[in-house]
C-alpha cells in the first residue's frame, strides 16, 4: 500500500463525478472517469485526449501508474487507449490525461463522468545495465518468437 497525492482539478470530481475507485475489494485497478464538459463521440479509428479532472503525484520512484482499458469497453465497444498503455511517472504532477481510441467499427459516445479506463499502481524495479561480451547460458538461449513450438 502506498499513499498517492491527488489534486482535484475539476470541481465536479468527488461531487457529480466520483473519485477513482476500485469496483470491488479485489479489483487491481481504480476506474478513471471522463471529466468532459459534454458527451464526446469518437468515430471508428478516432482518438482524443480525455481529461480525468485530476492530477496525481506518486513521488516514490519505486512505483508508477499505468492507464489501461476496461476490458468490457475494449472488447465490446473497441474503446481502448490510444497509447495502448499510459505510463504515469512517479515524478509527474501534471493533469492526468486519458488517451481514448475507438478501435472499433461503430461510433462510440463517451458520456460525461463515464468510466473509460483504469489506473493501476505497479512497482518499478531500478535496473543497472551491465555490459557483457557473452551471456551466462540459459534454457531458452536466443530462441525467439515461436521457438518453443506450436502447442
Ligand atoms: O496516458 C497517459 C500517459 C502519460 N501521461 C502523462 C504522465 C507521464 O508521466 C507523462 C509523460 O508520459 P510519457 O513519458 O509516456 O510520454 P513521452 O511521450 O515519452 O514524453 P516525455 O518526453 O514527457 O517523457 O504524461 C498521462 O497523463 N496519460
Amino acid at each position: 500500500m502506498i499513499d498517492v497525492e491527488l489534486k482535484i482539478l475539476d470541481p465536479r470530481l468527488g461531487d457529480s463525478i466520483p473519485l477513482p475507485q476500485a469496483a470491488t475489494a479485489g479489483s487491481a485497478g481504480m476506474d478513471l472517469r471522463a471529466a468532459l464538459e459534454q458527451p464526446l463521440t469518437l468515430s471508428p479509428g478516432e482518438s482524443a485526449l480525455v481529461p480525468s479532472g485530476m492530477a496525481i503525484h506518486i513521488g516514490d520512484p519505486g512505483w508508477c501508474a499505468l492507464i489501461v482499458p476496461r476490458s468490457g469497453l475494449g472488447h465490446k465497444h473497441g474503446l481502448v487507449m490510444g497509447n495502448l498503455v499510459g505510463v504515469i511517472d512517479a515524478d509527474y504532477q501534471g493533469p492526468l490525461m486519458i488517451s481514448c481510441w475507438n478501435r472499433g467499427t461503430q461510433p462510440y459516445t463517451i458520456g460525461v463522468g463515464e468510466r473509460v479506463a483504469q489506473l493501476l499502481l505497479v512497482p518499478v524495479a531500478e535496473a543497472r545495465l551491465k555490459i557483457v561480451d557473452e551471456f551466462v547460458p540459459s534454457q531458452r538461449g536466443d530462441g525467439g518468437f515461436g521457438s518453443t513450438g506450436k502447442h
